[in-house]
């Protein structure tokens, strides 16, 4: 996907949000979206996905599949999160049944899939807002602030997400205020500020390489290892081999 001199604004009187924007985001590639509040995460993730349309400039490539979880669910909807999403999987020309139940299942929300989403708490309805975007495989799963609201268990759950829908071939860009870009290796850095936005070199190759420690020499470890530069992506339980 290319911005080619991508201009915007929210109102024809308003000053630029964004100007003259040109980015490449190639197949299998994710970006991280920085820069302070208000300078246009949001603004450029939005345009990414063909939510808001360039004033000037365009998006060439957008993969076909688009999927896209905005910083806040609309959950003000009269439909059950299982209704919602068996809606979103319809547009998307698919049953769904098989799907939805795969992602209740991963992201442990069987139990609400048939409350209406405007009963749900945020970190609910944002769980709901994020399989809505994964239900077709997306050339482009744009995540908007994806660590906000949603309980522990299910953040440990991104970056696997991401590096699924990577190793897939499609593109990822995603916000972050977090600053859980560690979490998310080979990531790409785009900066917005003053309206441009300002796109980090690509980064060496990564391995990810695992590892078991005693577990009480776990958060010793896993310091030792932050303190020596290195990225700690996880930490689990170890799973015996049945
Ligand atoms: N719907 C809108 N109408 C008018 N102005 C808007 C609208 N949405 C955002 N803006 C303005 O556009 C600018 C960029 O907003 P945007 O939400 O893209 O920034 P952001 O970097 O994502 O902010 P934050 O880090 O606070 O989420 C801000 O000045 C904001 O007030």
């Amino acid at each position: 996907m290319r911005f080619q001199d991508v201009w915007f604004r929210y109102d024809r009187r308003a000053p630029w949000t964004l100007r003259g924007v040109d980015l490449t985001l190639e197949p299998g590639e994710t970006a991280v979206v920085a820069g302070p509040n208000g300078s246009g995460k949001s603004t450029l993730l939005q345009l990414a996905a063909g939510v808001l349309r360039p004033a000037k400039g365009l998006i060439a490539e957008r993969p076909e599949v688009v999927g896209w979880v905005p910083e806040r669910f609309p959950a003000d909807q009269p439909f059950t999160a299982r209704t919602h999403l068996r809606h979103t999987a319809a547009i998307r020309g698919l049953d769904g049944t098989a799907e939805i139940e795969h992602w209740a299942r991963r992201l442990h929300f069987e139990h609400f899939l048939d409350v209406r989403l405007g009963r749900l708490s945020k970190g609910s309805a944002q769980k709901v807002g994020l399989v809505q975007a994964l239900l077709a495989p997306p050339g482009l799963l744009v995540l908007d602030e994806p660590w906000e609201g949603l309980d522990a268990q299910t953040r440990e759950q991104v970056p696997a997400i991401v590096a699924e829908v990577v190793a897939r071939g499609g593109s990822v860009l995603v916000s972050d205020h977090l600053g859980e870009v560690a979490r998310l290796p080979g990531a790409r850095r785009w900066h917005v500020r003053d309206g441009q936005v300002h796109a980090g070199e690509r980064p060496a190759a990564k391995k990810v390489i695992e590892l078991a420690v005693d577990a009480a020499e776990a958060h010793e470890t896993v310091a030792r290892l932050r303190s020596a530069g290195f990225d700690v992506l996880t930490v689990r339980d170890e799973v015996p081999l049945s």
